[in-house]
């Protein structure tokens, strides 16, 4: 096994160019901020392009800010294709859509993008005539935008307007600099931190922390015991979830999960646990809050993540490779029974030698969590 006690060096300059990524990480500052940003259509983020605002921060004074700078022209409300689908304005083709606004009130733009939100108005009815609102925007603007969103973890909606030019004050930042950000940063890994944490029942466990250069949380391994690197080790992938881990919440079998991998990993003697932040499959605690409140109103859990305009699992797993793979460990069992977790490894480089089935019965509230990931998201449900 490589060394873990202490920080590894940085990642590569050539992988990552210092200018775009600062362009981006202060992006997604001033979209939470509910600013708005400058999305330049050329290269490095000048010429024309769209002022772009987060749908779900747009309140009255940040909307008439970004209104200011093209009076007499409504903005675009921009929604994936999840959304769209469930707006009843599902276009086949998968690419995300811009809707005209005119006439219609910041309450119901915020809604249209939002279906859990908390405005006192009560919930909109959908206007007759969105297909009617169908927009053209470049592909390559729509997508950047989002995927800004993404990474600020908002909704995947924002309000879009076209002008000439980049607005004194407004930051830039361009399409090619978000999709390489997106594509490297979150993949560029480097070893933090590392320490001995004995665990109740498992005594000899060590914790290695994992940064991403995009800033974003960190990942962890917990190492229990001393695994072989030459014998396929007993391994976990488990995506934070603050609700069933810590707190232990009933509505879904993570706690148990995570606990008793720990469980499985001594009887053995040894294993890995990845503990992701990827918590609510990807898309962070406050949107699995609201995924949660559509589903006590009926939707199942891969629905929910639809309505909001979220894929059903928008995890990724190459940072966990690269994980495994950093500490010294390329050959694995794996305890899961979602079969992308395998296939994605395997992608990746690991060598997945074994599934390890890893279900606990049902406790009584998350029976039809469990049956919609048996049923639709083709778990292996051994109970
Ligand atoms: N969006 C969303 N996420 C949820 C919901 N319930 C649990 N989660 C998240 O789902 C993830 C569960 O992750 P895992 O247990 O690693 O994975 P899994 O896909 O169930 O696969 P297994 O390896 O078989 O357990 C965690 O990130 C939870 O926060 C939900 O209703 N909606
Ligand atoms: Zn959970």
């Amino acid at each position: 096994m490589k060394d873990v006690s202490g920080d590894s060096s940085a990642p590569s300059p050539e992988t990552l160019d210092p200018a775009s990524r600062i362009a981006v990480e202060r992006a997604v500052g001033e979209l939470r901020r509910a600013c708005f940003v400058f999305l330049g259509e050329d290269e490095e983020g000048q010429g024309p392009g769209h002022l772009i605002l987060s749908t779900e921060n747009a309140d009255h004074e940040a909307f008439a800010a970004l209104r200011q700078h093209a009076p007499g022209l409504a903005p675009s409300l921009l929604i994936t294709p999840r959304r769209a689908e469930a707006l009843g304005l599902g276009n086949g083709a998968g690419s995300p859509l811009a809707l005209e606004t005119s006439g219609l009130t910041l309450d119901e733009l915020v809604q249209l993008a939002n279906p859990t939100t908390t405005a006192k108005t009560p919930a909109i009815q959908i206007p007759k005539n969105l297909a009617e609102r169908l927009q053209q925007v470049p592909p390559t603007t729509a997508a950047a935008a989002l995927d800004l969103t993404r990474l600020a973890r908002l909704l995947p909606s924002v309000l879009l307007l076209p002008v000439d030019r980049q607005p004194e004050g407004a930051l830039a930042v361009s399409a090619a600099h978000i999709q390489h950000y997106r594509s490297r940063a979150a993949l560029l890994l480097k070893q933090v931190a590392a320490a001995e944490v004995p665990l109740l029942g498992a005594e000899s466990t060590r914790i290695v922390a994992f940064r991403p250069a995009d800033g974003g949380r960190e990942h962890l391994a917990i190492i229990v015991g001393s695994p072989r690197a030459d014998t396929p080790v007993l391994t976990r992938l488990h995506s934070e979830c603050f609700t069933g881990d810590l707190l232990r919440s009933l509505r879904c079998d993570c706690g148990d999960q995570l606990r008793g991998a720990i469980e499985a990993m001594t009887a053995e003697g040894a294993g890995i646990l990845l503990y992701l932040a990827q918590e609510g499959r990807g898309i962070g605690l406050v949107n699995k809050l609201r995924a949660y409140r559509l589903q006590d109103q009926g939707a199942d859990t891969l629905e929910a993540n639809e309505a909001l305009g979220f894929d059903a699992d928008e995890r990724i797993y190459e940072p966990a490779a690269e994980m495994l793979r950093h500490l010294g460990y390329t050959r694995i069992r794996l305890l899961t029974n979602n079969p992308e977790k395998v296939t994605d490894l395997a992608r990746h480089g690991i060598s997945v030698e074994d599934r390890v089935a890893h279900s606990f019965p049902s406790n009584g509230h998350n029976e039809a969590y469990l049956d919609t990931k048996a049923r639709r998201f083709g778990h292996m449900f051994e109970v």
